[in-house]
Formats: structure tokens, sequence, C-alpha cells
């Protein structure tokens, strides 16, 4: 079942090896796990309903608890405290397009706000309920997840917007294509999620992002029905589907998506390859991202990210062996770990892993196989666990994404950490902080930092470290150039920095293109900018 107070499926467990605890206790100092309310308790605090009854709106606490938050950490905060202080009023399932348009006139007819929820995977305070006066609707489109159409011609499939990702890439798969998006989230967010958040997927390099992959589809808004048809192409003016990409529920709900499907790769694989400092490491990635090969990943970790990764591996003598042998090859302590993946015919996908290893190697990398590749991608969904884990040792993990041009990239991941670094000493507190380049373009690469430090045991202390945190980082991501997001959108959580990308002209522009679909400010209000 799914975990309520944490991540993914409660029959998981991925826990912290000895190793990493030892690890995590030198850097931080012991952890101290905080109080947990129960889920009983969590439920009782919900308060009363300000919804009139409608059949299509479950009112029970549980529904409402269990729609009332995402993953930010200070959701999790809100969780695991029993801080829950805003709940939705209601919570709708709906399984058409009419259903939606049925309850979105509810709402209009109760005064009610509408909070869009796709699979709650959000990290930015996209789903929480405002305090306000209002009533709150929440639409949970989870249940809208069938594959409406495929057409194999086009390599065009449409799917109920809130389709999952396993559902999505199974009922392709039966067909033998694949839409080829894996965000590390996957198992539990939605394609409608994915389109409004503009989300990007570990292979994006071979894929696309989402706004490569969204070919159309249909928008209810409280003023009408909005349909985006396909076309390969268009110089018809504005693309409105850029308008649905990124909107964050704030213009209405998507109901069904045209996604753009590829044929089921005949090979994969991932190879690792290891530089021995961060310059080589950064400057061989970029040649291989500029070399333009068609490879589906790269992904590139600093020298602490990358001790990491081995340190939590477990399987202490595998990896002490590898470790002499990079000693071995010049590749010691400070030394990166490069991902390189590739999918597509055997042919095309041996031939571009062949060209990378060897820009690699020229590059002063030492290439250690398969093994270390399989490894992660038998884990690429797993990792996320270690947050649970984590908690209950008394730590806290949270992570701040931007993209950057190639000139910012170094400057920005030392920014971010020591923003973070600074962050917690403020708080009397160490962090640790490691990096990696997620995903590359020829111009430049997001910049994904992931920041571990103690809990307090205090919910007020531990939100006041995240504040802390969150705006020192955030300052730092804008004061050096970057992007307030490069994949996990905006919520609430960004939307303090967006100003600083887009202008004053760009912000009312924006506002006015969401008050045109939403004039009454009913969808998702206090998300992406203010009313
Ligand atoms: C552990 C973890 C790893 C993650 N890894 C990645 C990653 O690799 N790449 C990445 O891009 N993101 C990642 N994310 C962030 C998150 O998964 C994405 O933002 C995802 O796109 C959210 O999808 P969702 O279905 O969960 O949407 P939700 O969290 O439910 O909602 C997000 C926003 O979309 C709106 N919304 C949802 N569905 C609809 C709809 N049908 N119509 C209109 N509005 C809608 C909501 O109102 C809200 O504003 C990660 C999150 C976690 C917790």
């Amino acid at each position: 079942m799914k975990r309520w107070n944490g991540w993914g499926d409660d029959a998981i467990e991925f826990a912290l090896n000895a190793d990493a605890l030892a690890f995590l206790g030198e850097r931080l100092g012991p952890g101290t796990p905080g109080a947990e309310t129960s889920h009983a308790d969590a439920c009782a605090r919900i308060g009363g309903r300000r919804l009139p009854p409608h059949p299509l709106v479950d009112t029970s606490a549980a529904a409402r608890l269990a729609n009332a938050l995402g993953q930010s950490l200070p959701d999790w905060l809100r969780l695991r405290y029993g801080k829950i202080d805003t709940a939705p009023d209601g919570v709708a399932w709906p399984e058409s397009g009419e259903e939606v348009r049925e309850l979105l006139d509810f709402a209009a007819r109760s005064g009610a706000i509408v909070i869009p929820y796709g699979g709650g995977t959000s990290v930015a305070g996209h789903v929480g309920v405002e305090a306000g006066a209002a009533p709150v609707l929440t639409i949970n489109l989870t249940r809208m997840r069938a594959m409406i159409d495929l057409d194999k011609e086009a390599q065009l499939a449409t799917f109920g917007a809130g389709v999952l990702g396993p559902d999505l890439e199974a009922q392709l798969r039966a067909f033998g294509y694949t839409l080829g998006h894996f965000p590390q989230s996957f198992e539990y967010s939605t394609l409608g999620g994915w389109v409004v958040t503009r989300s990007s997927g570990q292979q994006s390099l071979r894929y696309g992002r989402i706004e490569q992959l969204f070919a159309g589809g249909r928008v209810e808004t409280p003023a009408g029905t909005l349909d985006l048809p396909t076309f390969p192409a268009s110089a018809a003016g504005t693309d409105l589907r850029e308008i649905v990409l990124g909107s964050e529920g704030r213009l209405g709900i998507l109901t069904e998506a045209t996604v753009r499907v590829s044929r089921l790769p005949q090979y994969e694989a991932f190879h690792a390859v290891f530089f021995p400092d961060w310059e080589s490491a950064a400057a061989a990635t970029r040649e291989l991202a500029q070399a333009k090969l068609p490879l589906s990943m790269l992904r590139l970790s600093n020298p602490l990210e990358t001790l990491t990764m081995l340190t939590l591996a477990g399987h202490k003598r595998l990896i002490g062996a590898l470790e002499t042998w990079l000693r071995w090859r010049g590749c010691a302590v400070g030394k990166c770990m490069l991902m390189i993946g590739a999918s597509g015919t055997a042919a095309n996908a041996k031939h571009a892993l062949r060209a990378a290893l060897s820009v690699a190697r020229g590059g002063g990398g030492v290439h250690v196989g398969r093994t270390m590749g399989d490894k992660w991608k038998q884990n690429r969904f797993r990792n996320v666990y270690l947050r649970n884990a984590a908690w209950e040792q008394g730590y806290a993990i949270d992570t701040v994404e931007t993209a950057v041009d190639w000139p910012g990239v170094t400057p920005m991941m030392h920014a971010l950490e020591d923003a973070a670094t600074q962050a917690m000493a403020s708080c009397g507190e160490r962090v640790h902080a490691y990096t990696h380049l997620s995903h590359l373009y020829a111009q430049g690469a997001s910049v994904y930092s992931t920041f571990v430090y103690r809990l307090s045991g205090n919910y007020e202390e531990d939100l006041q470290r995240w504040r802390r945190l969150k705006s020192t980082v955030s300052e730092a991501v804008v004061v050096n150039g970057g992007t307030i997001s490069h994949q996990h959108g905006v919520g609430t959580d960004h939307a303090p920095y967006l100003a600083s990308e887009k202008g004053l002209l760009g912000m009312g522009a924006m506002r006015t293109l969401f008050r045109h679909f939403d004039p009454d400010g009913r969808m998702n209000p206090g998300k992406l900018v203010s009313p």
C-alpha cells in the first residue's frame, strides 16, 4: 500500500547499510528521529468540511488527508509531525472529461477553489491547500488512466491524463512502444502532472523532455474546453501547447494528453566511467554533450556524490577492489563517476557507446564496464526510498535543481553547496551536500544538489532549518544566473524567485493568461504566480 507519510509502497524498505550510517554520523553527528503521528491521529486533525454534498465528492478525513499534500520536505514535516492545519474539503476521482466539467461547474456553484491532483509527487508545494475562506475541492485524476488511442503510423498515443508512469509504459509495451519518460518519481507520478510541471526524465537525451513528447490534448478550463490538435510541426502563431506546459493547474485540468511514442529499444546499456577529478570529468562530459551522439543518458556525479554512492552501494569488498584498481589507474580521492546510457537498435546504440567511451577515454576517463550501470538501472526508482530510511535515522534529505549555460555550471555547483553549508551553519548544524549534472545539453546542464542534514525532532525547528536552506540556496540559484527550476516546477516554494527570470512584464502576461481561462481565479491559486 502507498505510504501515507513517506515515499512509495510500504512493503518496500531500502535500508541504510552500517557503513552509510557511520558515514553520515561522522559527517553530521548522530540523528534524532522525531516523534511520529499515527494515521488515525492525523485523520482526527482534519477539520470540518465546507462543501455541500455531491455524488462525486468524498469528504471523508482519510480521502482528504491522502490528497492534502505532496512530497516536498515541508509536506513531509507536516505529515510526520501531524501538523496538518489545512486540507481539501472534499476529493473527487472523475472518470471522464464530462465528470471533470461537472466538477468544475459544481466548484463554481459552491464558490470553491479547485486543486488538480495527479500523483502528488510535487516537491515544490504544488498541491497543498492555502488557508482561506473558500472551500477547496481537490480533483484527483488517477482514475483517468486508459490508453484511448494508439496511432502506430503516426507514433502518437492518447491517454487519460491521470495515468501513472508504470501503467502508461505497460499499456504501450503491449504494442511494442515506449514513451521513454522516466523521472525518478516515475512509479507514482502521472502524465498530466509531467506535462503541467514541464518534467524531465532520466533518458531525456534520447526521448526528449515532456515538452518534446507532448503533442496535444484536451484541457477543461472554467471558461470552456481547450482542444489542442496534433501536428508534426506548425507555424500557425502561438503554440498553445506551450501555455499548458508548466501551467501547474492554474488554467484548467488536462484530461487527455497525446504523446509522441517510440518503438521499444532492442538494446539498452549503461556504462560507468571514472575521472580523476571534477575538472576533467566536466570537460569530457561537455564534449560528449556537444558531440551530439545518439545517447540516452549522461549523468555526472561530483566527488562527494561519487563517494556517497559508492558508500551506499554496500558490497564493501567489491567496491574496495574497484577503488584499489581505480587508484592504480589515477582515480583516487576526488574521482567522479559519469554514467553513459544508450538505447535503440543494437548496432546504433553500441556504435554510440563506442564513440562516447572513446571521447571519455580521451578526456582521461577510466571505463569500468556495465556492472555499475546495470545496478544503477536496477535501483533507479529504488534509491528514492532512502528518504524514508534516512528519516527513520533522524536525517532529512532535500534537493535543489537548476540549469545554467556551461560557463556557469561549475560556479553554480559550488554556489549551491556553499549556500547550503552557510544556511545550516546559521542553525548550528552541518550539511552533507553533493551534486550531479543530470540533464546535459550542448549549451549547458542541469545542476542537481542533494542536501542531507539532521532533524531536530521538533517541528518548528525543522521547518526553520528547511526555510533557511531553501531560501539561501534559491537565492544562490538566482544570483548565479540559473533558472529557479529545471524540472520540478514552481509551486509555492519557488514562486518568490520566478520574477527574477520572467520580469514584471512577463509575470503580468502569465497572470493575464490564467485569468483568460479562469476569470474567477478558482484554479490552484497561490501556486506559480500570485493571483
Ligand atoms: C522522489 C522524487 C523524485 C522526482 N524526480 C523527478 C524527476 O526526475 N524529474 C522531474 O521532472 N520531476 C521529478 N520529481 C517531481 C515530480 O515528480 C514532478 O513534478 C511530476 O511531474 C509531478 O507529477 P504528479 O502527477 O505527481 O503531479 P502532482 O504532484 O499531483 O501535481 C503537480 C502539479 O500539477 C498539477 N496537475 C497534476 N495533474 C494535472 C492535470 N491533469 N491537469 C492540470 N493540472 C494537473 C497540480 O495541480 C500541481 O500543480 C520528483 C519528485 C519526487 C518526490
